[in-house]
């Protein structure tokens, strides 16, 4: 049951006094979901790992996947057998992306993080235009960005990259060069790993979670590994996420390595992402100027000096068409699904109406 206990344990998995209890709390057991399963979570109490299921109303079809408990959510359990997740609480962070294929839909990546870890490796996994992909889906989540770039000691020129990258961000964000290999070069990712915060490790497969998430657990690894399941699938595949409590007080969430990073259509890519791109747009002659051949184009200007890449500005176009595609998408699922929950709607129509059409 919910005590000032259970909860206290809760904080070596992120546990947050800023979290939101419903005034019922007390009748159930608070955790955090670590794993997702295709048939079940693992939640984590601050004491035990144990598999637990989701109350029915969280499997009704109708109920967008977003809805759903993730990994990284608190929720309260309903004890039994198995015990039930009963209340999702309220979630401060959430990073999602659309899942591959064709049919439209969210996917969640990862809930309640403060920050996201951007791993890209400098042997030649380095990709500005995945960088920017990235941050427009960060940039959506509610959570930090920032870049690490993994395996720095394989290397020579870090400060030619560091400027390549300084072009494609925007300058808050931070970049941190590591050998995630050594455990004094990943150090300066402990301060966004201290007591109560997550991090969530994003990168293509091979380029270093893993490795990183080892040198950050340390010579503590034993000990804390009980918050990991044992992946019986061999050690470079992440199959699923997991939440690690690490020995610096933060948690980390692992994500299977992400070749589709499509937009969900709730980005803002006007947000400061591109604001090289934005300001050359407010000097061209029209307002509503697309940048193709109209006359007194500063876009088209800046491609043409070389002041702003082509490749960088192409990447932007393919962003900025894919954001207003897929918001299309979320919207005509979201009119889907409410009119899904009147179900009333179709039965007041006569029948010739009702069957009409398809
Ligand atoms: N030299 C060097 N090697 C690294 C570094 N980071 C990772 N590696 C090596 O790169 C290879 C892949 O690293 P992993 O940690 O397995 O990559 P991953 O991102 O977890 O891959 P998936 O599990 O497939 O998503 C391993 O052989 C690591 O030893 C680094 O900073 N420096
Ligand atoms: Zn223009």
């Amino acid at each position: 049951m919910l005590t000032p206990e259970t909860l206290a344990r809760l904080a070596i998995v992120g546990w947050s006094d800023a979290i939101n209890l419903p005034d019922d709390a007390a009748d159930y057991l608070p955790a955090r979901v670590i794993i997702q399963h295709r048939n079940g979570y693992v939640v984590h109490d601050g004491e035990n790992e144990f598999t637990v299921q989701p109350a029915p109303r969280f499997l009704k079809r109708s109920l967008d996947p977003t809805e759903r408990p993730a990994v990284g959510d608190f929720v309260l359990l309903k004890p039994g057998k198995p015990p039930l997740i009963e209340v999702l609480l309220p979630r401060h962070a959430t990073l999602s992306r659309a899942a591959a294929g064709e049919r439209y839909q969210r996917q969640l990546i990862a809930t309640n993080v403060d920050s996201v870890l951007v791993l890209m490796g400098l042997d030649g996994d380095f990709n500005p235009r995945r960088l920017e992909r990235y941050l427009a889906l960060i940039q959506a989540s509610g959570a930090q960005c920032v870049v690490v770039l993994t395996k720095a000691d394989s290397h020579e020129d870090i400060d030619a990259v560091m400027t390549d990258v300084a072009e494609v961000l925007p300058p808050d964000i931070i970049v941190h060069p590591v050998n995630a290999k050594d455990a004094q070069s990943v150090a300066v990712l402990h301060r966004y790993l201290g007591p109560g915060r997550t991090a969530v490790v994003v990168g293509s497969s091979g380029v270093g979670k893993s490795t990183l998430t080892n040198t950050l657990l340390g010579v503590q690894r034993m000990a804390t590994n009980s918050v990991r399941q044992n992946d019986s699938r061999g050690r470079h595949t992440t199959t699923f996420r997991a939440l690690i409590a690490l020995p610096q007080g933060g948690c980390l969430i692992d994500t299977p390595g992400m070749r589709e990073l499509k937009l969900t259509g709730e980005e803002d890519l006007q947000a400061g992402q591109f604001a090289d791109i934005d300001s050359l747009a407010m000097q061209c002659r029209f307002g509503d100027c697309a940048h193709q051949s109209e006359p007194g184009c500063a876009v088209r200007a800046a491609l043409q000096s070389g002041e702003l890449d082509e490749e960088r500005f192409a990447s932007y176009q393919k962003l900025r068409d894919e954001l207003q595609t897929q918001a299309s998408n979320l919207e005509a699922q979201l009119k889907r699904k409410s009119e899904a929950k009147t179900p009333n709607k179709a039965l007041g129509k006569r029948p010739s109406e009702k069957y009409s059409g398809r």
